[in-house]
């Protein structure tokens, strides 16, 4: 019960890997917020939770990560529910590569509304008790997928985005960590979707796919490297790849 007294926000947690993750933190002692746009699916996974663990260990709010007022609306909930915050997992994402400023609203500016909103309740600096911040990107965060360009695009920021936060979190005594999880392909309706929602690049689809990936993981492999990020407390501005036969921190280049 590594997690027993600690409550997680996780975003898009109805379905594919946020449920995924719901469940790991829920197994492991935590009480979860459930935010998603899909008040159906998470209507119906907040009652399977009820039954399992107790309708006292979880909240669902219909939420979308596009608006400032709903991600605030559904952290005070929490906060007069829960009684605080610990960790936010930063999961809703999209691949839309036609509806492209769509994903980039999502995957980017959505991630960071809520990070920020974390940052008002969870910041050492405005009387918060500090925390964990996860960050679903992809191994399109780490290397070009030429189907999806804007997808990569968005995955790129996530990553960045998680590093610097990382950086001044330390530099200004926020005590909140940031990290971020890479995986390579995971069987979800996203990737179910995936040909419906390529863009002017879609003849690149077929050939890239073929030549380099591997085995379509499970979304409890997921969550258990987002696990292994929210309870190591020396990881701060990580980026966790995740394949099917390999897990990896990555390294990057140092300017200075
Ligand atoms: N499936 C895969 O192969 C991989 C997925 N990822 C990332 O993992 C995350 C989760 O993806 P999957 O579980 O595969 O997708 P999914 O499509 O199965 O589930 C995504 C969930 O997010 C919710 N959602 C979508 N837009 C939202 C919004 N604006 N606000 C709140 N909730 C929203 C959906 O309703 C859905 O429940 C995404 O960030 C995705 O980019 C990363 C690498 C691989
Ligand atoms: C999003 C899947 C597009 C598949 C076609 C493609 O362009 C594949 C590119 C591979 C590249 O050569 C190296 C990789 O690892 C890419 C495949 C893995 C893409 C996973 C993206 C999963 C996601 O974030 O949804």
């Amino acid at each position: 019960m590594a997690l027993k007294g600690k409550t997680a926000v996780v975003t898009g947690a109805a379905l594919g890997i946020g449920k995924a993750i719901t469940e790991i933190l829920l197994q492991n002692g935590a009480k979860v917020t459930l935010l998603d746009i899909n008040e159906t699916a998470g209507k119906t996974l907040k009652e399977a939770l009820n039954k399992q663990y107790g309708e006292e260990r979880s909240l669902f709010f219909e939420c979308n990560v596009e608006s400032e007022e709903q991600i605030k609306a559904a952290f005070q909930s929490t906060v007069d529910t829960f009684r605080g915050i610990d960790i936010v997992c930063n999961n809703a994402g999209i691949l839309n590569e036609k509806q492209w400023e769509k994903t980039v609203s999502v995957n980017v500016m959505g991630l960071i509304r809520v990070s920020y909103v974390a940052l008002e309740y969870m910041n050492k600096l405005n009387g918060g008790k500090g925390g964990t911040v996860i960050n679903v990107a992809s191994v399109a965060g780490l290397t070009p997928v030429p189907a999806c360009p804007v997808y990569t695009a968005t995955k790129h920021a996530v990553v960045g985005f998680t590093r610097a936060m990382a950086a001044a979190s330390s530099a200004s005594g926020y005590g909140l960590r940031f990290n971020a999880v890479c995986p390579s392909l995971v069987k979800t309706d996203l990737i179910a979707s995936l040909m419906d929602n390529l863009g002017q690049f879609s003849h690149l689809a077929y050939a890239t796919q073929c030549s380099s990936v591997q085995r379509a993981m499970n979304p409890s492999e997921i969550a258990e490297c987002v696990f292994e990020l929210v309870t190591d407390k020396a990881k701060n501005g990580e980026i966790l790849m995740k394949e099917a036969s390999m897990k990896k921190y990555m390294t990057f280049p140092t300017l200075i």
